[in-house]
């Protein structure tokens, strides 16, 4: 596929603050009408790409287009054609849902604001509400109004930063029904999320940490890749042996999942020895389990803070 034919292909972004790379090196690449998720703990830089995707911030090194646009000399382009949705979504509290809209699309000058305001409200099934003030609305129907306004312009990318934190998970459920909708229509979403349920429901995933992609591919080549066995102990008692088996020869992690712990590590043999001495405590349950997205992102996590306190400080990002 040539550069043109990505919806988002952009090579080695980097961003720097007061000397520190927030984002270091970034490459991605997603093929119109997918869903990608981009997924990484709190600070790790998924909000500054996003950014500097969009045309709203200028990259310190690193090059690449979306919807075929140059990321840095044509920005401006690319913000009409761009849906971004922000982590706080501004609307206007004391105005209705449509007032908003109109707003936005006066923002936009679009030539038949209410064609495009009442093609908005049909979309995400606001038309009975229209006349709601914004400030009166539950989070869900927030969060409906903000992707709305993203999509008044008919934008053929989306950026959606964490659309759905503090949202219902019926509410959710919805919002992804409808990112999968356009997605349909040939629209493409770049969605991050600290959901494991949202990154599921992806086409592909981006995984960063400390500014670097740490996994990119299909939910199931980013498990394969990682190679990881895991083994579940469960039953009374069992959080309480994170302690002793972190550490452990083989083991790489140790996470809570409720009445169990997941412990996982890259060399199999080596983790079973580590959890055989636990195989035969009465009222503990100890198997082998197949991995999940979410054990190889705890793993992925671990691994990434290893390296960075290896690094002498005056190297870290
Ligand atoms: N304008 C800025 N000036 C200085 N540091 C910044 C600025 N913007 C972001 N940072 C820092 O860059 C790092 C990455 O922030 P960013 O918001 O991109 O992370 P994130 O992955 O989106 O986090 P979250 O999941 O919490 O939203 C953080 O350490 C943040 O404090």
């Amino acid at each position: 596929m040539n550069g043109a034919a990505w919806a988002i292909d952009v090579r080695g972004l980097t961003k720097r603050y007061g000397g520190r790379a927030v984002v270091d090196g970034v490459s991605l690449q997603v093929a119109p009408g997918r869903i990608c998720g981009f997924l990484g703990p709190n600070g790790s830089g998924k909000t500054t790409t996003i950014r500097m995707l969009c045309g709203l911030l200028t990259p310190d090194a690193g090059q690449g287009h979306c919807l075929g646009l140059d990321i840095v000399r044509e920005a401006a382009a690319i913000k009409r054609q761009v849906g971004y949705m922000t982590q706080r979504f501004g609307w206007y509290e004391d105005l209705s849902i449509r007032q908003n809209l109109d707003f936005v699309a006066r923002l936009f000058a679009l030539p038949d604001r209410r064609a495009a305001v009442d093609a908005a409200l049909a979309r995400l099934g606001l038309v009975d509400r229209q006349h709601q003030l914004a400030g009166a609305l539950s989070g869900g129907w927030k969060q409906r109004l903000a992707l709305a306004a993203c999509l008044i312009h008919e934008p053929r990318l989306l950026l959606l930063d964490e659309p759905t934190a503090g949202v219902d998970p019926k509410a959710r459920r919805d919002f992804w029904d409808e990112i999968h909708r356009l997605a349909a229509d040939g629209i493409t979403v770049l969605v991050s999320t600290h959901y494991m349920d949202e990154a599921e429901r992806c086409h592909e995933l981006v995984y960063l940490a400390y500014g670097q992609v740490l996994a990119r591919g299909t939910q199931a080549s980013i498990v394969a890749a990682a190679q990881l066995s895991v083994w579940r102990i469960e039953g009374e008692g069992a959080a309480a042996l994170i302690a002793p088996l972190e550490g452990a020869p083989g083991v790489q992690s140790v996470a809570a999942f409720g009445n169990a712990v997941h412990v996982a590590g890259t060399d199999a043999a080596l983790l079973a020895q580590a959890v055989a001495p636990w195989q035969a405590r009465p009222g503990l349950r100890v198997q082998p389990v197949a991995p999940t997205l979410e054990d190889v992102f705890i793993h992925l996590i671990h691994g990434a803070q290893d390296n960075f306190a290896s690094t002498p400080r005056e190297h870290r990002p």
